[in-house]
């Protein structure tokens, strides 16, 4: 199943710096795992904002919210999810 995320992380402004440098050396590692296991397919930086859209492609809504919960800057972000289908009129088969 595919899954449209959108993640804004939004930093306390008395949030410790070297916390904050920590959990992105960590979320970084872990967003790098998922994409090499396929089941975090995309990831764009959404111009102009501490922002991500990225594309899952798991099991199920339960299997999204652990992988989406465990996150290291899980605490730290507003996240959005938009369940995607196939378009009829896409050319990409493996779109699904
Ligand atoms: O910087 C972000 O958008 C938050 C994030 C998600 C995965 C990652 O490496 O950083």
């Amino acid at each position: 199943m595919l899954f449209q995320v959108e993640m804004d992380v939004r930093v306390p402004p008395d949030f410790a710096p070297e916390k904050l440098e920590r959990l992105k050396v960590e979320e970084k590692a872990r967003c790098h795992a998922l994409m090499t296991s396929g089941k975090w397919r995309h990831i764009w930086r959404v111009a102009g904002r501490y922002a991500n859209l990225s594309i899952f492609d798991v099991e199920s809504p339960a299997e999204l919210h652990e992988l989406l919960s465990t996150l290291p800057l899980f605490a730290l972000m507003e996240i959005r999810v938009a369940a995607l289908c196939h378009h009829p009129s896409s050319i990409r088969d493996d779109d699904r």
